[in-house]
């Protein structure tokens, strides 16, 4: 089932199109990156998916539920925005208390407990926010978006002012989260993160959906070729040139720096028929490293247009 679905939505302030006519849906249970540069749109949409902000026109259904309908499934629905205010004079797990009452919720302060130990926030529940460190704000935001167990978390930046162990914690819950059938809508700057959490991702730029797919499926549009780079050995110089004739006819590039081979090749399988023809010619291979391209490629050459 999809949990959410939006249909050609545009965001326009004054006469500036902000947001253009995106299309994309979510299906139940997975983690969906939501990626671009800082002005690309990303926040301005969330706040249209989650009822902060009217969109100008399109279509959105949330929980197959019209947008018109949000407020009968806000409860559904757990938002970590972007700016997150508190009030200084209120321990964590008094605003804890607060959003369940602000999403009529039930309190039960056990459960709100357990989400504050589960974004790391266990010793620090009855302090007052006002001393808390932007990154202690962070988690308390995202703990308050899990109130109620919602099907649907909208997570803007999650991981940002985060410490690294932080950040980990952070990721391992949103995985397990999904792996109970939430689905996650995420963005962030952290393209080692998008590429390790996400079951899919869209890349924004300028307000318009540029790149949608699993990183695999990006990777085969960007240009699916591998870098390999081999380190070899070979006592024989006969034996090595029919392996470099065999290399030229499978690889696209090829340098050769003793004792180091660089190959660019199209295809996974080519890798294997160049270390059978080394063995065939008894060409030791010591090493073999293998590079595909990365997140970051995909996205800087997004970027760069
Ligand atoms: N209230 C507003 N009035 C006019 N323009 C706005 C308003 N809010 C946002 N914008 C513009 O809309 C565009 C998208 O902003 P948005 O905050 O959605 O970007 P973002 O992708 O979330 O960026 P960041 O990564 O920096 O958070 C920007 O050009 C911004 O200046």
């Amino acid at each position: 089932m999809e949990a959410l679905a939006v249909h050609q939505l545009t965001k326009t302030y004054k006469s500036k199109e902000v947001v253009k006519q995106i299309s994309f849906s979510l299906q139940t249970g997975e983690i969906f990156g939501f990626l671009g540069r800082n002005g690309a749109g990303k926040s301005t949409t969330i706040n249209m998916l989650t009822g902060i902000l009217p969109p100008t026109s399109g279509k959105i259904e949330i929980l197959g539920t019209p947008y018109h309908q949000i407020n009968s499934i806000k409860r559904r629905i757990g938002v970590l925005p972007d700016n997150s205010n508190y009030y200084n004079d209120m321990t964590a797990m008094q605003h804890m208390v607060f959003f369940s009452q602000v999403k009529g919720i039930p309190v039960h302060k056990n459960s709100l407990s357990e989400l504050l130990e589960a974004v790391g926030l266990g010793e620090d529940m009855d302090r007052k926010a006002g001393q808390f460190s932007l990154g202690m704000k962070k988690k308390l935001g995202i703990a308050q978006a899990l109130i109620g167990s919602p099907e649907l978390v909208f997570l803007d930046e999650p991981t940002s002012t985060l410490d690294i162990e932080s950040a980990l914690q952070i990721r391992e819950l949103i995985g397990s989260l999904a792996a109970k059938g939430t689905t996650v809508f995420m963005t962030s700057h952290n393209l080692d993160e998008v590429e390790r959490i996400c079951d899919r991702i869209a890349i924004l730029h300028q307000g318009r959906i540029e790149k949608l797919g699993t990183i695999a499926e990006l990777r085969e549009a960007h240009n699916n070729r591998f870098k390999v780079k081999v380190k070899y050995k070979s006592s024989d110089k006969n034996r090595e040139s029919v392996w470099m004739e065999h290399i030229q006819q499978v690889a696209d590039e090829v340098k050769r720096e003793e004792p180091f081979l660089e190959l660019v090749v199209e295809s996974e399988d080519d890798i294997p028929r160049i270390v059978d023809a080394a063995v065939e010619q008894q060409v030791k291979i010591y090493g073999l490293e293998i590079e595909q391209p990365s997140l970051e490629n995909i996205f800087l050459e997004q970027a760069q247009r």
